[in-house]
């Protein structure tokens, strides 16, 4: 069977499973050789929605040294990879090999070394191009597979995709990936179960491949996968890597036979040095000049592995005979010292730069109608090892000479990865290259993250257990406190049930967003990491995805225990839902906070109960003989302003209370009912229903503007 090139992705059966139209929509619109690089993933699409813009990146990182808290982890690490390469870093487990991974994501700071992708230091604008799948499997656990990739695709892919272009990823990606049959589980945790640890890790992979990177750092993408799965998963990736131009970097503890040659390169580490790197069929020839030869039909990859593993002395041989290996002629020119500021190499770049457009125009305009495009730079120069071979004198006339050399040699290869030296000396090109700082703008972020918020937390904060506590409760406080007579003996009652169900659900509005933080920090962290979307758009969407949410059960708390208590007028009952509510969402502002500024939980859970116990004590209830030095703290209560302004409600609507026979209220002297402002003073100074009102609105923007400044400026994600 013939099947066109562009679906390298789709293996046959894949192809075979679409609808005839669209097949017949994939030949037909099957682009120029050219073009096909960015566009094979996502056969569904015309070459003109399936642009992403992302180049083929090569990875060079020379002499890398990093220390953890005075131990050295990696000394003097080298290795690179160029697009189109699987990249394997391999070793004992304790080896350096996902922090090396770190260093690359440039989530690590360097004692030494340099990184660079297509000749351009490591920057925070290619950090977040670079997709990192960690090892760990981080996700909201409620949200099911499909939402999980839906949200993703909604985000990370650009605003001139539609909706339903974003959902053809989706699918294409489900089916690459095999994830149908479980793409409506939940992701699930240690409590819920959910996908099993391999269709995780796939489902982390997914997220990753939907953007369709140019550089991918994968951790331990086997672990957890059987070996037919691991098998399939890593032929995917090298397919990928092969068809599509992408630069792939693995690492690895125990491949198969069959996997381990499907590395094009392999960095062997040991002790965090480097024992082996180099291309991965070369591998038993250096194990046999150090004397370590590999038994027939043996797996290398658990030979190479038993020899790193093996007695101190062998480890020194390798570790020796590697460094002997730096010296060779095989070795890439790229990692040698001074490559990078070799002046031959850097003058011909900046002459090519200024001459580029010049140069390409005099060999024809095919070309570089085609590169163009895709990317608005300049045309690729040439690839850095013809950088480097070249060394005649630099006159305009040889320079024009290798123009017309490499151009020619792009024009018969037609593969994209030459662009590696666009971004050394060109002050434009990356910038350019990526018009868009975020892949979507931040309306599109703000509603995708708001109804991502909600989804993600309905089932936590509308629990089961959480209405049958709401619903409980309601009915408890409602009997206990029942039809009120509104008079001074039952005074302290009705003030009770109002206290008791403004500090009940601020403890319930603060703890919760307490406990819900720390898990959410480790997405928002990594999705922040990879440049997904804009902090503030989050957090506005949080603020107003879980509104709802937050409101719901207090408000239903509300409507059954406070008909139950006396409600005399639907307006009372709406004026303190607003308040209690207003109290609610201030609590979870601290509790945000709060959260957003503790990385231990512990510290975090103390810091909380102080607050919150302090809030109670000095909120006018419970104590009202405050002394006067201490009198201040009761102005950072918020309870103190919600339960003011309740009572003032409250005792302002209906019936009046009326004074007891044996009054401890002066005003009872000459009447028989206790005005409001009486019953608020006696339990200090008071304020008007409008100032508490600011105060607790001042609560609001002062807690969610501060938890929104640490999550901007000390928690960055590193
Ligand atoms: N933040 C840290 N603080 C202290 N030690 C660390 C830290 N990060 C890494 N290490 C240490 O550095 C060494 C290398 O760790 P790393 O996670 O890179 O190993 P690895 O090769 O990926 O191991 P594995 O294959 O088991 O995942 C380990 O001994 C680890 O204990």
């Amino acid at each position: 069977m013939i099947i066109s090139k562009d679906l390298f992705l789709l293996g046959d059966q894949d192809y075979l499973r679409l609808p005839k139209d669209e097949k017949r929509t994939m030949v037909r619109t099957t682009p120029p050789k050219s073009q096909r690089v960015e566009s094979a993933l996502y056969p569904c699409l015309s070459v003109e929605q399936q642009h992403l813009p992302h180049r083929p990146l090569e990875l060079v990182f020379t002499n890398i040294s990093v220390s953890v808290e005075k131990r050295q982890i990696l000394r003097d690490v080298s290795g690179m990879v160029k697009p189109g390469e699987l990249l394997a870093v391999m070793g004992p487990s304790g080896c350096g090999k996902t922090t090396l991974l770190n260093c690359l994501a440039g989530r690590i700071k360097l004692d030494s070394g340099c990184i660079r992708l297509n000749r351009e230091r490591l920057n925070k604008r290619w950090k977040r191009r670079i997709c990192y799948v960690l090892q760990q499997d981080i996700f909201f656990p409620d949200l099911t597979l499909r939402q999980t990739l839906e949200y993703t695709a909604l985000l990370r892919l650009p605003d001139s995709f539609s909706y339903v272009q974003k959902m053809q990823y989706v699918d294409h990606i489900i089916d690459v990936l095999d994830l149908r049959n479980c793409q409506d589980t939940i992701i699930g945790d240690y409590i819920k179960r959910g996908l099993s640890g391999g269709e995780k890790k796939r489902a982390n992979i997914a997220c990753e491949l939907l953007t369709n990177p140019a550089l991918m750092l994968l951790d331990e993408p086997m672990s957890g996968l059987d070996s037919h799965a691991a098998f399939n998963l890593m032929a995917l990736l090298k397919r990928y890597a092969e068809k599509e131009g992408k630069t792939i970097v693995v690492t690895a503890h125990q491949p198969s036979s069959q996997m381990f040659h499907m590395f094009d390169k392999l960095l062997l580490l040991c002790n965090g040095q480097t024992a082996y790197f180099g291309e991965t069929h070369k591998v038993v020839d250096f194990f046999n000049n150090v004397g370590l030869t590999l038994m027939p039909h043996y797996n290398p990859a658990d030979f190479i592995m038993e020899q790193i593993k093996g007695s101190e002395e062998v480890k020194e041989k390798i570790l020796a005979a590697s460094q002997e290996a730096r010296l060779s002629s095989d070795y890439p020119v790229e990692l040698r010292p001074n490559y990078f500021s070799n002046s031959i190499c850097d003058k011909y770049l900046s002459n090519y730069h200024t001459n580029s457009l010049h140069s390409i125009g005099h060999l024809g305009g095919e070309f570089h109608r085609d590169w163009s495009h895709h990317f608005t730079s300049p045309p690729p120069p040439p690839s850095s090892d013809l950088c480097v071979a070249i060394s005649p004198p630099h006159t305009n006339e040889n320079q024009g000479h290798v123009y017309t050399t490499i151009a020619v040699k792009e024009e018969e290869n037609k593969t994209l990865w030459l662009d590696d030296q666009s971004h050394a000396s060109s002050s434009v090109s990356s910038e350019d290259d990526y018009g868009w700082q975020w892949p979507t703008c931040f309306w599109t972020q703000f509603k995708v993250l708001s109804r991502r918020n909600f989804q993600e937390a309905r089932p936590r904060m509308l629990s089961t257990l959480n209405w049958v506590q709401t619903i409980g409760l309601g009915l408890m406080a409602g009997l206990l406190w029942f039809q009120l007579p509104r008079s001074e003996e039952f005074l302290h009652d009705i003030q009770g049930w109002m206290f008791f169900s403004m500090t009940y659900w601020m403890l319930f509005a603060h703890f919760g967003a307490l406990s819900s933080f720390p898990s959410e920090r480790e997405v928002i962290n990594k999705e922040r990491q990879s440049g997904s979307y804009r902090l503030s758009a989050y957090y506005l969407a949080k603020m107003v995805g879980e509104l709802p949410l937050t409101v719901t059960l207090p408000a239903v708390y509300l409507l059954i225990s406070y008909p139950m208590l006396g409600c005399h007028e639907v307006s009372t009952f709406l004026t303190l839902l607003s308040f209690l509510l207003l109290n609610t969402i201030v609590a979870q502002s601290v509790g945000f906070f709060v959260g957003a500024c503790c990385m231990d939980s512990q510290v975090s859970m103390t810091i909380s109960a102080l607050y919150t116990l302090a809030t109670q004590l000095f909120g006018g209830y419970l104590a009202t003989n405050i002394p006067p030095w201490l009198k201040w703290v009761q102005y950072l209560s918020m309870v103190h302003y919600a339960y003011q302004n309740m009572q003032i409600v409250e005792f302002s609507s209906g019936d009046q209370i009326s004074c007891s026979s044996q009054s401890k209220f002066n005003v009872c002297k000459n009447s028989t009912h206790i005005p409001v402002e009486d019953i608020l003073n006696a339990e200090g100074p008071s304020l008007p229903l409008w100032i508490n009102t600011i105060i607790l609105l001042l609560f609001l923007v002062v807690f969610r503007s501060l938890g929104y400044l640490v999550l901007r400026y000390f928690r960055t994600p590193k």
